[in-house]
């Protein structure tokens, strides 16, 4: 690799790591496995933005985020609605607002995409209108719209539009359980919606984003659309399980250091 690219990888690992929602939603998610989530929060390059959890993990995240002097700064991110986008805005919004009652700083909502895509439009926009109520202005609401399930570039774009209209604070595209997560295609009509809402709304690329390579892309890509500057943790994060590991070596932690460590 040349040296320009390998210092393009390494400002790209820098500044992902930072934007980053360290995630663990496995079933078999356990208080210790949430645990060594928090703890691999500290690394020597600094913080992600936030960890991700199941809702039931969000005290044990916010007691082993303390303990490590991370309170505050690594928010608590958690997900309703999850994974499937169910299509019972009322039950949506108690799961918010519990979750949000938990400790919960951030909630990522699963949009009922298939609502939309058997042509209801109404039911999405009345879903996340819910769920930020249910926010209380106390927690940040990021809308998955499922994008790589919504497959077309106009249902893209709708439920977009829609979450954006609803009031999300961050428009996400996957739950990292379908076949079809990020893309930079997707990704590409979500900042063109945000962009053209005039909105301050963020964005959110999660599942399958795996290394620095491909997180440069995405912020390549939010560069280009929403110009420099504006993917600051306020208005963008990656959504990912598996990234950090990648990035720690890219910006060169030494040989002992594995994902597990941190
Ligand atoms: O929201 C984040 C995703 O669930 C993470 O997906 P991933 O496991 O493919 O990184």
């Amino acid at each position: 690799m040349s040296t320009s690219r390998q210092t393009t990888l390494t400002q790209a690992a820098q500044r992902a790591l930072t934007l980053m929602d360290l995630t663990s939603l496995n079933d078999d998610d356990t208080d210790a496995a949430i645990e060594a989530l928090c703890q691999r929060a500290k690394t020597p390059f600094g913080t992600p933005a936030a960890v991700c959890v199941y809702p039931q993990f969000v005290v044990t995240a916010r007691r082993a985020l303390t303990a490590h002097n991370l309170n505050g700064t690594v928010k608590i991110a958690t997900v309703t609605n999850f994974p499937g986008g169910g299509d019972d805005p009322m039950a949506a919004a108690r799961e918010t607002r519990e979750a949000v009652a938990s400790g919960a700083d951030e909630v990522d909502v699963v949009f009922p995409y298939r609502a939309l895509m058997a042509g209801d439009e109404a039911l999405g926009l009345e879903l996340v209108e819910l769920c930020k109520a249910a926010c209380g202005g106390q927690a940040l609401l990021k809308v998955i719209i499922e994008s790589g399930e919504l497959a077309t570039p106009a249902l893209i774009q709708r439920a977009s539009e829609l979450a954006i209209e609803g009031g999300a604070d961050f428009i996400k595209t996957s739950t990292g359980k379908v076949a079809v997560n990020a893309t930079l295609d997707a990704a590409e009509i979500m900042l063109n919606a945000i962009k053209a809402s005039g909105k301050p709304v963020g964005f959110k690329a999660a599942g399958g984003v795996r290394n620095a390579a491909e997180a440069d892309a995405y912020l390549t890509l939010a560069d280009d659309v929403m110009g420099p500057g504006w993917a600051t943790a306020e208005r963008f994060r990656f959504g990912a399980s598996s990234l950090l590991g990648n990035l720690l070596e890219t910006l060169g932690a030494d040989g002992g250091v594995s994902q597990g460590d941190y």
